[in-house]
């Protein structure tokens, strides 16, 4: 590509038509993937228009569930301090201030995505929504750009099921839970996966009652002793859950809505009530409006149809992030929009190939306790490496633990027969932070032995992940052979 700035017109327009644009770089959409390209390549000197057709920085969901997820917490400790001989009352929620703290939250990161930071960069930014008018050009209103290559980078958007009677009620959405100025006083969350599940815990906490349908089970993609300790903290802290329940109709009542639903086995029906709704459903690529087939970009449900480089079947357009079909991430999330953005820069600036890893990818729910897991489950390591092992150590075991009095929980790990780490699973206190070192350990190929050589700081929570990778070795400390060649070296003195 070359290095030339932005904003070089084609030929003469037309009166009142602006000159086309013809820089290296095009990227559609300004969320998380979109800005991680344009900044990247903006950086490297290489000329970058950006398209944004709504809000630079992408949808707003994950900081706003962090948000309320936050501000939930801080209830919860007020209602357990008892446990500490810290006597308190019942929280009071401002709703107002509450709100304020989300605003506040999503304000502190707009800076970091802005349009003037990126134009500060020396990228052109362009609000508008664009669309393929040929395989070679994108136009957004009447301006044309001509670049040599694209990314589109759309991400993906909630849809309501396709429910009887649902289109007549109003529901919200992560983005729309973000601007709410009042609690929902019974709040139904459809959607039991990592957002669904963060939410219902997050707003019962906050004085909500809550009622989670999921038409599966609860996080189904986790392991699922794991899930079973979360279940039982929702329970606990009175969310009503029905799994494996399929939703037969809505209707929208004074003062709510009401929801029929009945058990995937066909049960008796079951009617439920709320004042609000809250879609957690799975989300659709927001590829529809982008006029593919004129580029020649193969898409489908799932979204655009990429090669491991990331490339759609037109070579010169790229997709990255929630709009890319499943077969290189089969979930969308912030690290996967990142690393894609990272794959193709260095592809499209540097011709270097690389290859996405699904099994490098680290995921967080965001509950207390926390769910995080990375690598192989349980059940695909079985199914993929034979001769497996399993370690596991409870947070109760640490003595940090004890005194946060965050005993529930646990660090397992899966390793291959070597001690080399396929998969782990945290559940626990900041188990997101817990599995970063173990995403190195991933990476680098670091076995379960080395990482019971790591020294880890004492007093915290990282001794649970260090004691889980002792236990690699316990059954060498029992080995006849071990023994006697202690015995033997004990004769020298
Ligand atoms: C509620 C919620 C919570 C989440 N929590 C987490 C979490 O805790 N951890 C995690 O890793 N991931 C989380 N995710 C997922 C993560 O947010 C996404 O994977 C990530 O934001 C995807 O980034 P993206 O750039 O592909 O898409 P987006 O951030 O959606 O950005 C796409 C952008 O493209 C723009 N756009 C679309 N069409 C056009 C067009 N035609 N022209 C111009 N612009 C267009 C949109 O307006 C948008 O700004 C969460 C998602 C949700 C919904
Ligand atoms: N990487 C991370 O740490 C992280 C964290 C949160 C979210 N995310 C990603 O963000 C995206 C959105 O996550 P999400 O949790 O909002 O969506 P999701 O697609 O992961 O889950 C949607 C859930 O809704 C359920 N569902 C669908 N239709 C239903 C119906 N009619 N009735 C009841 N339940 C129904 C599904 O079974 C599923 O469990 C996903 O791609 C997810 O991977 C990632």
């Amino acid at each position: 590509m070359d290095a030339g700035r932005n904003g070089v017109s084609e030929g003469a327009a037309s009166a009142g038509t602006p000159p086309a644009l013809t820089p290296d770089l095009c990227v559609i959409g300004a969320g998380t993937a979109g800005l991680a390209v344009a900044t990247a390549a903006a950086a490297f000197g290489v000329s970058v228009v950006i398209v944004e057709r709504d809000r630079m920085g992408g949808h707003a969901g994950g900081s706003a569930v962090m948000a309320l997820a936050a501000a939930a917490a801080r209830a919860q400790a007020v209602r357990e301090a008892r446990r500490f001989g810290v006597v308190t009352g019942e929280p009071q929620v401002n709703d107002a201030q509450l709100h304020d703290h989300v605003q506040r939250v999503l304000a502190a990161a707009a800076p970091n995505t802005s349009a003037q930071r990126m134009t500060a960069l020396g990228a052109v930014v362009i609000a508008g929504e664009a669309r393929f008018v040929s395989r070679s050009t994108v136009a957004v209103g009447a301006q044309t750009i001509k670049a040599r290559r694209f990314v589109i980078a759309t991400g993906a958007r909630t849809v309501a099921p396709p429910i009887p009677g649902l289109e007549t009620v109003p529901f919200l959405t992560d983005a729309s839970l973000a601007s709410a100025t009042r609690r929902p006083e019974r709040l139904i969350v459809l959607g039991g996966s990592a957002t669904g599940v963060a939410v219902a815990q997050a707003m019962a906490r906050l004085g909500s009652q809550v009622t989670l349908v999921e038409s599966t089970s609860l996080l189904a993609g986790d392991d699922p002793e794991a899930v079973a300790i979360l279940r039982r903290a929702l329970l606990r802290e009175g969310v009503v859950l029905h799994e494996q329940a399929q939703l037969l109709r809505a209707q929208s009542v004074r003062g709510g809505l009401r929801l029929a639903i009945a058990g995937l086995d066909g049960g008796a029906e079951h009617i439920i009530g709320g004042t609000h709704l809250l879609l957690a459903t799975s989300r659709t690529p927001a590829i529809e409006t982008l006029d593919l087939e004129l580029a020649g970009v193969v898409s489908d449900a799932g979204g655009v149809r990429v090669d491991r480089q990331l490339r759609s079947t037109n070579r010169r357009v790229y997709a990255i992030g929630d709009c890319v079909s499943g077969s290189v991430g089969g979930v969308g999330g912030g690290p996967i929009a990142e690393e894609h953005a990272r794959l193709v820069l260095r592809h499209a600036l540097f011709r270097q190939r690389g290859r996405f890893d699904a099994t490098a990818v680290p995921r967080v729910t965001q509950t207390q306790p926390e769910l995080a897991s990375l690598g192989l489950s349980e059940e695909q390591a079985r199914a993929q490496a034979g001769a497996i092992r399993v370690l596991r150590w409870p947070y109760a075991e640490s003595e940090r633990a004890q005194a946060e009095r965050e005993t529930e929980g646990f660090v397992k790990l899966v390793t291959d027969a070597k001690g080399r780490v396929l998969g782990v699973t945290i559940v626990g206190a900041r188990a997101g932070d817990l599995i970063a070192t173990w995403a190195l350990a991933l990476k680098t190929g670091t076995s379960a032995t080395a990482m019971a050589e790591l020294m880890m700081p004492y007093p915290t929570l990282s001794d649970v992940s260090k004691r889980a990778a002792t236990s690699f070795l316990m059954p060498l400390a029992a080995k006849p052979a071990l023994r006697r060649l202690i015995g033997f070296l004990r004769r020298f003195g």
